[in-house]
């Protein structure tokens, strides 16, 4: 597979004449880069651009590469990229399970097949038998876990954070943050992570860019 990972090839992005964001990076599979700037430094914007939901407001260039192909121009649903937010909300009418079917891959078609890898999703995230759990039944720390691993089920090919842990109180952060360092290591997954906090920073334990 030629160049593996995520790459930013001369992205720059501005509004009203303004830089927002400037950068060129290569995000290797299983590596952590972390971004970091103030409030409104486009961090946020950046990850839109490499989902493809950038707001007509903004002028963009440059590319976005995932294991070598540019995915710039294609709609956000081809792109294979996975993005977890701070407020990811689980669908309040489906169970649990059913939330993670949701992210499941449309090429598990048989029903047993579905059922084993949502249990063994659920025992990866420390959730066994939770599976016909409604969402409004579990803690904070829970959801967080369902939602990271609805995601992953979707089978993407790059990881985007932003600033999925701020939410949670300490010790549920480092958990969480562990689990989802682990999973993306265990996917072979580029991450992007955005945050404002720098024991995230620290935590990833990779590279940081800032936008000033
Ligand atoms: N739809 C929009 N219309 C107008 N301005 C926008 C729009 N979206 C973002 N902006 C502006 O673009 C700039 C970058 O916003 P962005 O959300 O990327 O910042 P951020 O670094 O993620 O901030 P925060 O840390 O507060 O989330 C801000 O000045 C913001 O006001």
């Amino acid at each position: 597979m030629p160049d593996p990972g995520l790459t930013l090839d001369g992205v720059v992005i501005r509004r009203d004449g303004r830089t927002l964001v400037d950068i060129s990076d290569h995000v290797a599979p299983g590596e952590v880069l972390t971004v970091m700037g103030p409030s409104g430094s486009g961090k946020s914007t950046l990850l839109s651009y490499i989902i493809g939901t950038l707001d007509a407001g903004f002028a963009a260039q440059g590319q976005v590469k995932l294991n070598g192909t540019d995915i710039t121009d294609l709609a956000p649903e081809a792109r294979h990229v996975g993005i977890l937010f701070q407020d990811d909300l689980l669908f309040p009418h489906l169970s649990v399970g059913e939330n993670l079917a949701f992210g499941l891959r449309a090429s598990i078609k048989g029903r047993a097949e579905r059922k084993r890898k949502i249990d063994a999703a659920l025992e990866d995230i420390g959730l066994a038998g939770f599976a016909a759990r409604d969402p409004d039944t579990l803690s904070g720390g829970q959801k967080a876990r369902v939602s990271l691993m609805r995601m992953l089920l979707s089978g993407p090919k790059a990881l985007l954070l932003d600033e999925p842990f701020s939410r949670l109180d300490t010790e549920r952060r480092d958990k969480i943050r562990e689990l989802v360092f682990a999973q993306a290591r265990a996917n072979g997954l580029p991450v992007l992570l955005v945050t404002h906090d720098h024991a995230d920073a620290d935590a990833a334990g990779g590279r940081v860019h800032r936008l000033d």
